[in-house]
């Protein structure tokens, strides 16, 4: 049975169950039935469902009608069962795990019409519909900061100098990294992501760059090294600040001959592969200390793109949790819906030092741990001193507004200094203070640029 108010498009209830109703419904409700699972499935496939009606009797399989449930989660479910049923085991997980609500027989239409009205009702306060499916080099997001990003993306893919990716550490350096080799005319080709910081100092020479046969104890035979296996695609050289400094010559000769040698060889290998580095610490400093080449650096960072910390693109919050909750639906405790606005609020007002990874982090844990239908500030970890019983100081409400205006502003103003101090009111060198105070730019190299335009 599907039960549509004609003044909600697309919008149905289907009603499933071998059983002839007459429940009274309003005439323009849109009733359609389901006599069997499989007839579900297909309805369920082709319209978009709203609330579901399960209609269960003696002989139905608890097992099946949870399968069906969990598969279509995002449907209202109501269900409908002989009198002591709701006491049983699997009916009882049934019931608390996918369905909003549940009558018994002998069945009263008029509190049955009130519930699927009500089901009706919240499900068209739902406000997203489930995400289409995930690409992996796909930047989700809406802040100016990500909608630079994505236009500068395909620009950069397009060429063949080398990129170098500045953000803090889990901000989506890697993801930008794989959006560039995806519009690139590489793509094709293999994407080839090295951590320079995560692979042991004696070790990444030959890594990177392959060995001989006999170059070294243990080296029984030929091997190609990372760079290598990049050929015809791109190689991700990320935290390419902790590269040693002898590897750093060798890095630089690659980038300019487009040749490398490994470990024991003579031989000089062409080997076509791009580079796009990544780094979280400021390489200008790095070269200012003696402890980058100048060389390299100046090299490596023909095209630069800058990936902001989450806590400066506040409007990609809310869109990156509900993100990751469609990603990781099928890891999530069954009768978990979503965020409460609790929850919302929460995601919202937190800094995120650990950026769109801390993020992924919290919200995969609150999907498997919350014990609701709705993600609490507390599943996610974020309860401490957000408690609304607790209000906050008078300074903690205007420091958080003023660095909420500041990372706005200077949004707005695609981080131009000028501007943004214009636009706040203050003067150049007050934003300066603004920044270095909230931490918004801190060591960050070329970020904020500081004349009329971007
Ligand atoms: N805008 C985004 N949209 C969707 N997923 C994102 C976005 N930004 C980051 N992610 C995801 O967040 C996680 C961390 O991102 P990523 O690995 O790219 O960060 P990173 O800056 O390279 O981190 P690190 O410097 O620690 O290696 C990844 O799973 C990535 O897919």
């Amino acid at each position: 049975m599907v039960v549509r108010p004609t003044s909600m498009t697309n919008n149905a209830i289907l009603g499933v169950g071998a059983l002839q109703l007459s429940l009274g419904l309003p005439p323009d409700w849109d009733v359609r039935r389901a006599a069997t699972l499989a007839d579900a499935r297909r309805q369920l496939n082709s319209h978009q469902v709203a609330v579901g009606l399960l209609l269960v009797r003696e002989g139905d399989d608890a097992d099946s009608l949870q399968a069906l449930l969990a598969e279509y989660w995002t449907v209202r479910w109501i269900a409908v069962l002989p009198p002591a049923w709701p006491a049983r085991a699997p009916w009882r997980q049934l019931l608390r795990d996918h369905c909003d609500d549940y009558h018994t027989w002998p069945l009263d239409p008029a509190r049955l019409r009130h519930t699927l009205g009500h089901a009706l009702g919240m499900a068209a306060l739902r406000d997203h519909a489930p995400t289409p499916p995930i690409d992996a080099a796909t930047l989700t997001g809406h802040s100016a900061a990500i909608q630079r990003l994505q236009r500068q993306i395909p620009k950069v893919a397009a060429a063949s100098a080398p990129v170098l990716i500045w953000g803090e550490s889990g901000s989506g350096k890697e993801l930008a990294a794989q959006a560039v080799h995806a519009h690139s005319p590489r793509r094709k080709g293999p994407f080839v992501p090295i951590n320079c910081g995560a692979i042991p100092a004696a070790l990444i020479q030959s890594e990177l760059f392959g060995h001989e046969r006999g170059a070294f104890t243990g080296a029984a035979r030929d091997r190609r090294g990372l760079i290598e296996t990049a050929q015809g695609g791109s190689i991700f050289l990320d935290e390419i600040g902790d590269l040693p400094m002898e590897l750093q010559a060798n890095l630089l000769r690659f980038l300019q001959e487009k040749t490398i040698y490994r470990v024991g060889g003579t031989r000089s290998i062409a080997v076509d592969a791009r580079v796009i580095a990544a780094s979280h610490v400021n390489l200008a400093q790095a070269v200012q200390r003696g402890a980058f080449r100048e060389d390299l650096y100046y090299r490596l960072n023909v095209l630069a793109l800058d990936v902001p910390p989450l806590r400066e693109r506040r409007e990609d919050l809310l869109p990156l949790a509900e993100h990751f909750f469609d990603a990781f639906c099928h890891e999530r405790a069954p009768r978990v819906r979503g965020f409460s606005s609790r929850a919302a609020q929460a995601i919202r007002e937190h800094d995120w030092p650990g950026n769109v990874r801390e993020l992924i982090n919290r919200v995969r844990r609150a999907m498997v741990m919350a014990e609701g239908r709705l993600i609490l500030p507390q599943d996610l970890g974020l309860d401490a001193a957000r408690d609304p019983q607790v209000p906050l100081a008078l300074d903690d409400v205007r420091t958080r507004a003023e660095r909420d205006a500041v990372a706005a502003s200077l949004q707005r103003a695609g981080r131009n200094i000028t501007i943004a101090a214009r636009d706040l009111g203050v003067s150049r060198m007050t934003l300066y203070r603004l920044l270095a105070k909230h931490g918004l730019g801190g060591q960050s190299h070329g970020r904020y640029t500081d004349g009329q335009s971007e």
